[in-house]
């Protein structure tokens, strides 16, 4: 059917269509059927959204679509039914546990990136990895396809670094700290974040604190070939797009499933055409890889798969029993990792992985002999300057290099928890932790979230105080105080473990 584009002043998270209630029923078209929008070469798939917010002879479009693709008002366009793309039949072969030929899985990439999948389909598949997985044909398969399906980056600074996390431990501000260090030295290191996926605030989230995250390639390329840095949110670009979208699958399910994550970090240090890639595994009870054999395991993954994409990897398998730091959530996460790059002095377990991470990339770069990396990034640490790098690259991305941390605003509704009896930490449980911080707003408030006082190993007596949760809203924090109170997330014991009585 032929209709006139009307743009709608809204954002729906996918391609939403809006079809005329009469023309519709015409069309024998229903709420969320997929149609293929048809202007010259111009080929756009959305899903229908039945409503009489535009009139017959029109199609309203949300600015979703104007993201990536340039309609215009009155535009004249052809609206035709699309039927289900032959890739659901492949994730269901995927959800019945067979293996994925390259050309399938090329054609569920192509199809999430096309919007010709919707949710459910894209959820499903998600979850169907979670379940049956990807062996390492499939993983390689993927992670070129989600690559080749956005930009490239083709930067003239070499050697090029890079540094990725798989995440999930609470509080893993670590490389906002790296990065800087890195680059103070001279290397280039192009840092793409996601968005938080399992935790309270993905590194994108902490670093939009201080400095715009959201750049076009062109942009990342002049900043990068500047001053040799960036750190900027790989949703934001049309850098393996797929990822992001998967990535709201995973953040809705609350699941990482391992192939899926080792494409969408690789695809997108593929992208950026990173040479030198090192991954952050945090090891321990409560993130995404709980044994130093699991964590093994995955780091012959990560090098195996890099080894296929021509990439040089290696793999920090990193303490991640407990929250990284004092502070959990974008705002004081921000706070933190300032602060410890103004004065180079922080939390041991912050400034320790910092330097650590920082080090082996100063020695993969070759700028550090072997086993002087970490000393030489710590140096660049205490001397200022990783922090005059850190306030070249928010100015660059449009932040103020002057921000103090205490001028960065956190949330104003606190409750702190104290301890019930004296003893010593003997566990703080980091789902609970990121939970707690979750409930109380973050990531989306950017103030909210939990301010650490104590650590495993220390001793505290009964009223010291435990944790403070922040809110923005005094609603988020009763739900924060409630979850926290159920959780009991900081365990306490005396070192008397039990008394065997005389009877
Ligand atoms: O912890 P969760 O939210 O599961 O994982 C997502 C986080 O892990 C990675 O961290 P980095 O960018 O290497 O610092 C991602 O970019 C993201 O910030
Ligand atoms: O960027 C990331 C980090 C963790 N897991 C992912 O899937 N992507």
């Amino acid at each position: 059917m032929k209709a006139k584009i009307r743009i709608l002043d809204m954002y729906s998270g996918r391609y939403s269509v809006f079809i005329n209630e009469k023309e519709a029923k015409k069309a024998k078209l229903h709420p969320d059927d997929l149609v293929k929008i048809e202007a010259g070469k111009k080929t756009v798939y959305g899903s229908v959204v039945v409503s009489n917010l535009v009139k017959e002879g029109e199609i309203g479009i949300s600015r979703d679509i104007l993201g990536l693709h340039s309609f215009s008002e009155g535009e004249v366009v052809t609206v035709i039914p699309s039927g289900t793309p032959e890739s659901v039949r492949y994730i269901k072969k995927k959800m019945h546990g067979g293996k994925l030929r390259k050309v399938e899985i090329e054609a569920i990439i192509k199809d999430i990136v096309d919007r010709k999948l919707r949710d459910i389909e894209i959820s499903s598949f998600v979850t169907s990895l979670e379940i049956n997985g990807l062996d390492m044909d499939e993983i390689a398969a993927l992670t070129i396809a989600m690559a080749e399906t956005g930009d490239m980056l083709d930067i003239d600074r070499k050697p090029i670094m890079d540094v990725h996390s798989i995440g999930g431990v609470p509080g893993n501000k670590t490389n906002i700290l790296v990065v800087p260090i890195v680059a103070a030295a001279g290397l280039t290191i192009p840092k793409t974040s996601s968005r938080a996926i399992t935790s309270a605030a993905g590194t994108a989230d902490v670093v939009e604190v201080f400095a715009d995250v959201s750049f076009s390639l062109d942009e990342i390329k002049r900043i990068v070939e500047k001053i040799g840095a960036c750190m900027v949110w790989g949703g934001a670009l049309n850098l393996a797009p797929a990822d992001d979208i998967t990535i709201k699958s995973e953040r809705a399910l609350s699941i990482d499933p391992t192939g899926l994550m080792l494409a969408s970090i690789m695809s997108k240090k593929y992208a950026m055409g990173s040479q030198y890639v090192l991954i952050d595994i945090p090891t321990g009870k409560g993130v995404k890889v709980e044994t130093v054999d699991q964590a093994r395991a995955l780091s012959r993954d990560f090098i195996e798969l890099g080894r296929r994409l021509g990439q040089y990897v290696e793999v920090a398998i990193t303490y991640g029993g407990q929250p990284i730091g004092h502070t959990v959530g974008p705002a004081l996460e921000a706070r933190e990792a300032l602060s410890a790059l103004m004065t180079g002095k922080g939390p041991g377990s912050l400034i320790e992985k910092a330097t650590g991470l920082a080090g082996i990339l100063l020695e993969m770069g070759g700028v550090a002999p072997t086993g002087m990396g970490k000393k030489m990034a710590r140096e660049i640490l205490e001397s200022g300057k990783a922090y005059e790098k850190m306030r070249e690259i928010i100015e660059e991305q449009g932040g103020n290099p002057d921000i103090k941390p205490e001028e960065i605003p956190i949330g104003d509704k606190t409750y702190t928890f104290t301890a019930p009896i004296s003893g010593y930490i003997t566990g703080i449980d980091n789902k609970a932790i990121t939970g707690i911080a979750r409930a109380a707003g973050a990531p989306e408030d950017k103030g909210a979230g939990i301010e650490l006082y104590v650590k495993v190993g220390e001793k505290v007596k009964e009223g010291d105080p435990l944790f403070t949760i922040r809110a923005e809203s005094e609603a988020r924090l009763d739900q924060a105080i409630v979850l926290a109170r159920r959780t009991e997330p900081i365990r306490i014991e005396g070192m008397v473990l039990q008394r065997i009585g005389n009877i």
